[in-house]
């Protein structure tokens, strides 16, 4: 009776924690709307954005200094405790994503992490290093991006772990799930682009 007693204070002391890796260059709308609905919708306490260092498919030309995407993030985050922008890749010298994940797996054991991307990531993810020990290593959540959908749910990662796809209605229990396990959460998109701001278009 004491054992269960414990137990269960410890996993209501356990936080969850979004992991929204990505280039943020810049920060905009689109990040803070999929933050807020992980916060939601699956029940986290916290969403830390990873403003990776250099994403290891992408041109280096074109990408801003780190310090002002770091500022970007910081910006946009600004109203929102909850979301924390942070370069911790720099301090764990990673920069693919399957290292990342396994360093702070082991630096926070008392936090659950669950990774978020937008669906056009879902459709890239084969082409990632170790993409598959990703999978085993944290619940995944992917964010309905416009355009993207179609393609990410019968791309390759999504046709290999179809078996591990938790239901929409029961998003609310994939950051307690044992990996591998991932949610497709398809309530709202939103079209703001890092591209399109760019190119001077709205976003
Ligand atoms: N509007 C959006 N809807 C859903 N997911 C998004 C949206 N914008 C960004 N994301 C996701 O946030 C993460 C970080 O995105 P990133 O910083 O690369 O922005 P981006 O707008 O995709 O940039 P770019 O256009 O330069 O590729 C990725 O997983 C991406 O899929
Ligand atoms: O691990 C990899 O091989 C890998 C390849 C491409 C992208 N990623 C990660 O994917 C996240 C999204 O990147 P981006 O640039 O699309 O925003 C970011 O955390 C990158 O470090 C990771």
């Amino acid at each position: 009776m004491k054992k269960k007693r414990s137990r269960q204070g410890r996993s209501q002391r356990r936080r969850y924690v979004g992991l929204l890796g990505g280039s943020f260059n810049p920060a905009h709308d689109g990040h803070l709307h999929i933050s807020r609905e992980a916060l939601k919708r699956l029940r986290l306490q916290e969403v830390w954005w990873l403003v990776s260092p250099q994403n290891p498919l992408k041109d280096r030309e074109g990408m801003a200094p780190l310090a002002d995407r770091m500022a970007s993030a910081k910006a946009v985050s600004a109203g929102d405790r909850r979301i924390r922008p942070t370069d911790i890749e720099v301090k764990l010298g990673t920069t693919y994503t399957a290292q990342t994940l396994a360093k702070l797996i082991r630096h926070y054991p008392n936090l659950r992490f669950v990774w978020l991307m937008g669906s056009d990531n879902l459709i890239q993810i084969p082409r990632w290093r170790d993409w598959n020990k990703i999978f085993m290593l944290v619940p995944i959540a992917v964010f309905t991006r416009p355009t993207y959908d179609s393609r990410a749910l019968s791309g390759k990662a999504a046709q290999r772990y179809r078996r591990c796809r938790l239901p929409l209605y029961a998003a609310g229990r994939l950051a307690q799930s044992r990996p591998p396990v991932w949610s497709f959460v398809s309530f709202r998109r939103h079209p703001a682009s890092a591209t399109a701001i760019r190119s001077g278009e709205s976003g």
